[in-house]
């Protein structure tokens, strides 16, 4: 069994009055990739934005490598390795591709700016391109490789494939494999029970603020009506 990385204990979180998150838990591996699946409004994002601190939970723990994260300021859990690729992807559109990367990198981070060009070989071609040029998906290249060259040890990307055509889709599926490969953990949340089946062999359902059920991919396989149950897919089409 593999060591947690990430351990979510009880979380409860709130925006003002609105009490969104119930009790959520769930961990990460090492290593491993693991899905956040919902249908719209159930807190996936939410989670996400507990995780790296925009929100602070009010009950609860969100333990990285053994730290308890709550009360830490956005800037001190991002140093500590957490990066968050928001599902608006977040990157400097008046800024070239290559700009992009150069402001966003840290010393010593494994992902080189020439590693991210090998893997994301559209990022080079556009390189000098302006961000705000770039077509949806290869917005979400440079964001993911954003994510990169800051060195994470954890990465968490919000509904990366949302809006995307199915096959820029596959493209980025592929480079969130390599990624995952490359031994970053990550979290996925997704729309798509089709990428994250491909990505990730554990996951997590939400349901209005708390996880309604956890899995292995060959537990949806087994009983495919937990998927028309939480996320109101048609079975016969997965
Ligand atoms: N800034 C906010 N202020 C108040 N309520 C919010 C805010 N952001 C989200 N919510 C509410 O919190 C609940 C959970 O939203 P969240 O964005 O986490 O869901 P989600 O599962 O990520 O869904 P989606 O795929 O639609 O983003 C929803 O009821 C939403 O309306």
């Amino acid at each position: 069994m593999s060591e947690a990385i990430l351990v979510l204990e009880d979380v409860n979180a709130s925006y003002g009055k609105s009490h969104v998150l119930h009790g959520v838990s769930m961990h990460v591996n090492a290593g491993e990739i693991v899905s956040v699946l919902g249908r719209n409004g159930m807190g996936k994002t939410t989670t996400m934005c507990t995780i790296v601190g925009l929100l602070r939970a009010h009950a609860g723990s969100v333990r990285f490598e053994g730290v308890d994260l709550v009360g830490m300021a956005v800037d001190d859990i991002a140093r500590r390795g957490i990066s968050l690729v928001p599902a608006h992807r977040g990157i400097f559109t008046l800024l070239s591709v290559q700009e992009n990367l150069q402001i966003a990198q840290r010393k010593h981070a494994a992902w080189t700016l020439e590693r991210v060009y090998d893997e994301f070989p559209r990022l080079r071609e556009r390189r000098r391109n302006l961000g705000g040029a770039l077509s949806g998906g290869e917005q979400q290249m440079l964001a993911i490789a954003r994510a990169l060259v800051q060195g994470p040890r954890l990465l968490l990307l919000d509904e990366p494939t949302e809006g995307l055509a199915p096959v820029i889709v596959d493209e980025l599926t592929e480079l969130i494999r390599g990624v995952g490969a490359s031994g970053i953990p990550i979290v996925l949340v997704e729309q798509s029970f089709a990428v994250c089946r491909t990505l990730a062999r554990r996951h997590y359902i939400l349901e209005e603020g708390v996880v309604v059920y956890e899995g292995r991919t060959e537990d949806f396989d087994a009983d495919a009506s937990v998927l028309e149950r939480f996320l109101g897919l048609n079975v016969e089409a997965h």
